[in-house]
């Protein structure tokens, strides 16, 4: 079946949060836009689900300072936002495991360990300020020669320094520092302004939460999108002439437009057959991007018991496999939920698990850090994000070394008619919802001046 339209400015390919924001904004000044979705529902790595009764995020969820534009957008579509649960002590669960209580974000590691995790932190602060994110590749080469690995390995003097820098690199890229490129380590950082944006939950990214869960944002876009936004259509080919682009979907559906904008992550554009070919340097680019490898769990009860032990819900774990857990539960209280990540290496070794056995794995770690009553929830459900197949991967690209000095200049730059969106090409917020968002709407400014009037 072959479907050609004269009637479209820009086609949108992928409706996460990048692709749904480029829509809604490319709409509201008046411009033809089709938004085409591999997946049956929109929202991309924004996804929700019900468990236990409860509305859950599968997917991204927290949203802090700094990151201006989903906030807006929240407003924008009336979803309330409320803070993270934090009262109470977080947990630390040893290599041995052993539970340490402790406050605020940094655990009772002893004094030269924790001397040494803020000495790498304040380091990474210090060289992160040296990246511009406009242009990381050109970032210094050495930086982008080496790995995160071979920088704490140098840096970090004590074994539980090492460790501890390990587990906080696994929680915030979803990868082993050994995958990550120290200069993409540093863009990251500094795209979000510091290393404790990342890691906090009061003042940092961890702060905010949207009511009903933040795929409720993804929601309302389709919604508001109406018949703009096609469902079920995997994009397999984009060719591109003088005169505008044809975008044809997995049964052969092809419609013709202006300018296309693809809002998928690098990895998964690499797979549209683009036509004709895009230049190197881009394919080199996709060529070296894998995603993060994540698992995420969420377990509902009946309450959020963990509190009445003064416990914030909130846990890091050094034995694995579930790296760390928060107090997820929804605003109106009643019932309690947990979430838990496992990430890096130990996802994709989890991932060759059956569900069962994934189950039994992901509730007996819950069960040692808040005890029997962790293993017995309401209900429980997993997203491997490895398997999906329009993501592969989660929680965003990862640069290992020679990546952005080597042909990073080729995310963002269009090629031809075809120009570039989704949270890897944002320049504040990389990897973020926040990320997404902006670069949805830096795609739509960026086509709209190109449309005829
Ligand atoms: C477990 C997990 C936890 C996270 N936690 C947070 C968090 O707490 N806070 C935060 O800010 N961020 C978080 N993130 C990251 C955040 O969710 C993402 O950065 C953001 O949602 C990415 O949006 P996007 O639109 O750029 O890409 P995506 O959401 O990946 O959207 C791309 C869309 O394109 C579709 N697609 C792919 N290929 C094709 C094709 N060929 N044809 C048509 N459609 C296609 C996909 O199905 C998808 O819907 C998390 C992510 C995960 C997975």
């Amino acid at each position: 079946m072959s479907h050609h339209s004269s009637e479209i400015d820009v086609v949108v390919v992928g409706a996460g949060m990048a692709g749904l924001v480029c829509a809604h904004r490319l709409r509201g000044r008046g411009v033809r836009v089709l938004l085409l979705e591999a997946c049956p529902q929109a929202g991309g790595r924004t996804v929700g689900a019900e468990v236990g009764g409860e509305a859950v995020d599968l997917g991204g969820q927290f949203i802090g300072p700094g990151q201006d534009r989903v906030y807006a957008l929240a407003e924008e579509l009336g979803v309330a936002v409320f803070q993270t649960y934090t009262a109470g002590a977080n947990l630390l669960e040893t290599e041995t495991g052993r539970l340490r209580g402790f406050r605020g974000m940094v655990p009772k590691l002893g004094p030269l360990t924790l001397l040494d995790v803020g000495r790498a932190q304040s380091r990474l602060d210090r060289l992160a300020r040296s990246v511009d994110t406009e242009t990381p590749w050109r970032g210094p080469d050495a930086f982008d020669g080496q790995t995160l690995r071979t920088w704490i390995d140098r840096t970090a003097k004590t074994r539980g320094g090492r460790r501890f820098l390990t587990l906080a690199c696994q929680a915030i890229w979803a990868c082993e520092p050994s995958e990550l490129s120290l200069l993409h380590a540093l863009f990251y950082i500094r795209a979000a302004g510091s290393l404790s944006a990342l890691t906090d939950v009061e003042g940092g990214a961890q702060q905010d939460r949207l009511d009903g869960g933040a795929h409720g944002l993804a929601g309302k876009l389709a919604e508001r999108l109406g018949p703009v936004l096609r469902l079920g259509e995997p994009v397999r080919r984009i060719e591109q002439d003088d005169s505008g682009v044809t975008v044809t979907a997995e049964d052969g559906t092809a419609w013709r437009a202006g300018y296309a904008v693809v809002a998928v992550a690098p990895p998964l554009a690499a797979r549209i057959g683009f036509h004709p070919p895009l230049p190197p340097a881009r394919d080199n680019l996709v060529q070296r991007l894998p995603m993060g490898s994540v698992l995420k769990c969420v377990a509902t009860y009946t309450e959020p018991f963990w509190r009445q032990a003064d416990l914030s819900g909130a846990a890091l774990s050094l034995r694995g496999p579930i790296a760390m857990t928060v107090d997820s539960s929804p605003r109106s209280g009643g019932r309690g939920v947990l979430i838990g990540f496992v990430t890096g290496a130990a996802a994709r070794e989890l991932g060759t698990r059956s569900p069962a056995v994934r189950r039994r794995i992901l509730l007996d770690a819950l069960t040692r850090l808040f005890g029997s009553r962790a293993g017995a929830p309401l209900g429980f459900a997993e997203r491997n994000w490895n398997e999906e197949p329009f993501t592969r991967g989660a929680y965003s690209a990862v640069f290992p070394p020679g990546a952005w000095t080597g042909s990073g200049s080729a995310l963002r730059a269009p090629c031809g008619r075809i120009h570039w969106a989704g949270t890897e090409t944002s320049t504040r917020w990389y990897g973020y919802i926040e990320g997404a968002v902006r670069s949805g709407e830096a795609a739509a400014d960026a086509v709209t001046p190109l449309l005829p009037r």
